[in-house]
């Protein structure tokens, strides 16, 4: 419903006027996209895939371009920044059109090219309408040269994490359908991914026809992480940041292989902890407090994600490890506190071979340590397993297992 102008606002001491920590948070969203002049050191970036996408500036066809970069290294931001700009710098009578898919949501060949007909889709001009389900694979694809030949000269399409999509197919009919002569509009993919080896794993037919050049984005440094956030400190009311709440975050985020997203992820976090906490300024403290919420959001996904046996093996590490003096452990003595578990459970108890590899999975992301102890001739080699994070948010975390429950009750 729309405010009734004329009523004036109601003093009201339930509700605050205005936030108090906060001034413009949307600047800390993730999806938000900075003017050029809040993107930092991402130039060369910004300049070479801008020469890839310089034909459609002047009507000719854009290249493809593939980047890659690990999570919060701007490709995104970069990607769709510079596709704004070929939009609006395109030369009188080019028209250029800008979509972006994000291939976590839009993960197979229908749903994205469904989404590119309804997101490039003016129907006021093309007078098409773009059901949101319901058609074929093929009648979206004959919706979408339609819709792109009624309004567009160029168009270009960003698909961001293209690793994530099940079918490589939409690469290979988006590269062709200009040179197949279904379309006259011509068409530049930007495929965004982490995986390096993403290309290779393509199959060939689809690697042939999308020709492409490489792009990658390196981390960031602390001081790029630093100025990333001191160029969104207007989302915070005037003088509540603290001098230290920048630098922490940008510390913290450097460690996790500098990521942008992290770092403005601590900080917003930071703020509406000391929101919470009653705070008129935002302290070291509430950062420290913002970073290990998201250790433990990351944890969370990670062992929430694991399989129930692993769940019963980490269980039984932590067991160890909240009781004991000690914080690393024997394979052996850690299998013997697992059958405890799997008995107390009723669960399989697997051999311990397979439990030895569950360890060794958890050490591959980053749950687990193991350290191999070599105890001479005839002890032979040893490993000793310790848990990265702090056990009892390990505990908390797996017992958010309804299955795991019951052992809590122990
Ligand atoms: N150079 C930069 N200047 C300003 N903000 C940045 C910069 N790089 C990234 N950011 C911000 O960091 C966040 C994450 O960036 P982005 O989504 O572009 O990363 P990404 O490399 O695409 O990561 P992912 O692979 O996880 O999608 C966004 O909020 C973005 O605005």
């Amino acid at each position: 419903m729309t405010p009734d102008p004329s009523s004036s606002s109601v003093d009201d001491p339930l509700f605050e006027s205005g936030h108090r920590i906060f001034s413009n948070k949307d600047l800390l969203k993730i999806g938000h996209v900075p003017e050029a002049d809040r993107i930092v050191g991402r130039d060369e970036e910004i300049a070479k895939l801008a020469k890839r996408l310089n034909g459609a500036v002047h009507g000719y066809s854009p290249e493809n371009v593939m980047i890659y970069g690990k999570t919060g290294a701007g490709k995104s931001l970069v990607s769709r920044h510079v596709s704004q700009r070929a939009r609006n710098a395109a030369e009188s009578g080019v028209d250029i059109g800008t979509a972006y898919i994000d291939c976590a949501e839009d993960n197979t060949e229908t749903q994205a090219v469904s989404s590119l007909a309804a997101k490039l889709n003016d129907e006021a001009v093309t007078d098409i309408s773009v059901p949101h389900t319901g058609l074929s694979t093929s009648k979206y694809y004959k919706l979408l040269w339609k819709v792109l030949d009624a309004q567009f000269d160029s168009v270009i399409i960003i698909l961001d994490e293209i690793d994530l999509m099940n079918d490589d197919s939409v690469l290979m009919k988006l590269s062709r359908a200009e040179e197949a002569g279904k379309i006259d509009c011509s068409i530049g993919v930007i495929a965004i991914s982490n995986k390096i080896q993403y290309i290779d794993k393509l199959n060939e037919r689809v690697r042939s026809s999308f020709q492409h050049k490489e792009l990658f984005f390196k981390p960031y440094d602390a001081n790029q992480l630093r100025e990333i956030m001191v160029n969104r400190e207007d989302a915070f009311r005037d003088g509540v940041l603290s001098d230290e709440v920048i630098p922490l975050s940008a510390a913290f985020a450097a460690q996790e292989h500098g990521d942008a997203r992290k770092a403005i992820d601590i900080l917003r976090h930071a703020g509406e902890v000391a929101y919470e906490d009653g705070a008129e300024t935002v302290q070291e403290k509430h950062v420290r407090q913002a970073q290990q919420h998201a250790e433990k959001d990351r944890f969370r996904e990670l062992v929430n994600g694991a399989p129930t046996q692993a769940k019963a093996a980490l269980l039984a590490l932590t067991e160890l490890s909240v009781t004991a003096d000690d914080d690393a452990f024997l394979t052996s003595r850690v299998y013997d506190q697992y059958e405890r578990i799997c008995d107390h459970l009723e669960m399989d108890v697997l051999s311990v071979r397979r439990f030895r590899d569950i360890l060794k999975e958890q050490a591959f992301l980053g749950v687990v340590e193991i350290e191999k102890i070599n105890k001479g001739s005839a002890g032979g080699i040893h490993l000793q397993n310790r848990l990265i994070e702090d056990p009892h948010v390990v505990r908390e975390t797996i017992l958010e297992d309804a299955w795991m429950q019951d052992w809590a009750s122990e």
